[in-house]
């Protein structure tokens, strides 16, 4: 069955991360009665969408990568271009001595991130085991924890070996770009206009990083500073063709370790 904005309202996930409130700024009352948005750790929305509970997503790119019958809809994606403040590995050995990591359960991208990191720079691949939202790192049971969103924007306690940022280790690694999650229609969805109104939200979401940072910083535990230099500086909104050759960069590489099966090249343009 399809939907379009002309008459079923398409049902729209949302990450519910700090990271994207410059994306869905004033997209509910854009959409008005023509889609409902609701919000959702990234992995749930890649589950929802795959279940068809979603029509449309914003899901982790490596899930994009997964499955060919995906489609981009927008520009509009979360990225980094450097460090990215809420995406860390903590690790109470030196990297390299891994062998038991546990990867937050909100994470898909960034679970396939470290992997490949961790075997590109350390030729290792740790066992796997779950981090649930509801845990803190103290109760893990791993030699290292994969952490993401709000969560790890929290300055870690001294306990840690290492601690790496992952945007900064893969733009450092790969003089790319990375994409970590994007706009993706479910197959048969007819999303009518609907990219135009997620552009249009980010780019006043873009014009309005101040005001978006002091609303949310408090409740957060975040300065007013903090936050902005997080959206303005940390965070890159826009699928260019850097990001898109970062895609196929971070496509071979999660291949090659078997994270995504093999499928024709993907051109990435929404
Ligand atoms: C920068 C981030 O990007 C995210 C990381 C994701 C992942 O690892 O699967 C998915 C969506 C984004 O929210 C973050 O969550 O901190």
């Amino acid at each position: 069955m399809t939907s379009s904005l002309a008459n079923a309202p398409l049902r729209i996930g949302a990450v519910s991360y700090l990271n994207t409130k410059p994306l869905v700024w004033g997209l509910r009352e854009r959409l008005g009665d023509r889609g409902r948005l609701s919000f959702n750790l990234p992995s749930r929305l890649a589950d929802d969408l795959h279940t068809g509970k979603l029509d449309v997503a914003l899901i982790p790119s490596v899930e994009y990568l997964r499955d060919p019958s995906h489609r981009i809809i927008s520009d509009a994606v979360i990225g980094c271009r450097g460090p990215v403040w809420s995406v860390r590995l903590l690790s109470r050995v030196p990297a390299a001595e891994i062998k038991r990591l546990a990867l937050d359960e909100g994470s898909r991208t960034s679970a396939a991130l470290l992997q490949i990191l961790l075997w590109e720079i350390h030729g290792i691949r740790p066992e796997i085991v779950p981090f649930a939202i509801e845990q803190t790192p103290e109760a893990i049971d791993a030699d290292a924890m994969l952490m993401i969103g709000d969560r790890a924007m929290h300055p870690a306690p001294r306990c840690y070996q290492e601690i790496w940022d992952l945007g900064d280790r893969w733009c450092r690694w790969t003089q790319l770009p990375f994409v970590f999650a994007m706009w993706v229609a479910r197959e048969g969805v007819d999303v009518g206009d609907l990219a135009v109104a997620l552009e249009a939200s980010r780019d006043q979401g873009m014009e309005s990083l101040e005001e978006i940072a002091s609303r949310e910083a408090a409740a957060h535990g975040l300065t007013n500073e903090d936050l902005y230099r997080y959206f303005a500086e940390n965070l890159h909104y826009t699928l260019g063709p850097e990001e898109r050759t970062a895609l196929d960069e971070f496509r071979r590489r999660a291949v090659s370790l078997g994270l995504v099966p093999e499928t024709n090249a993907l051109n990435h343009t929404p």
